[in-house]
């Protein structure tokens, strides 16, 4: 079965995210990718011939969405590219995804130098 990855940036690292996914495309290319909304947007736009499933934004609930799919067994990556110099009103959200990320033991990356290292090691 094609394993899923969940693609998520804040504002200030969506340009940083919608590169990422440039730069991997080939290798993202033989995965489901999911996103919240914006950061799916981005990445479509980026990266045209990838097929990004685009969630709820981040802060009406996409976070949320994928902390569910990540309890349903749906998501075998998470790469979220985290502003931690920004207050945010869904900050619990962000927090509840990545406690579920640890407690199903996602590959879980929140940053770039993280998420280039998973690309080597889990996305060939
Ligand atoms: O806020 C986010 C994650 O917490 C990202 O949501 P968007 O991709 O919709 O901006």
């Amino acid at each position: 079965m094609t394993r899923c990855v969940a693609l998520i940036a804040h504002d200030q690292k969506k340009d940083d995210m919608a590169d990422f996914a440039d730069r991997h495309q080939a290798r993202l290319s033989g995965w489901r990718i999911v996103a919240t909304g914006t950061t799916g947007g981005r990445i479509q736009t980026a990266c045209r011939s990838l097929e990004v499933t685009p969630l709820k934004s981040g802060p009406l609930g996409g976070d949320q969405q994928i902390g569910a799919m990540i309890a349903t067994g749906e998501i075998d990556m998470l790469i979220f590219f985290v502003d931690p110099l920004t207050s945010m009103p869904h900050d619990v959200d962000v927090k509840a995804l990545m406690r579920l990320a640890t407690v199903y033991d996602i590959p879980m990356a929140l940053n770039r130098a993280t998420a280039e290292i998973l690309m080597i090691t889990h996305a060939n």
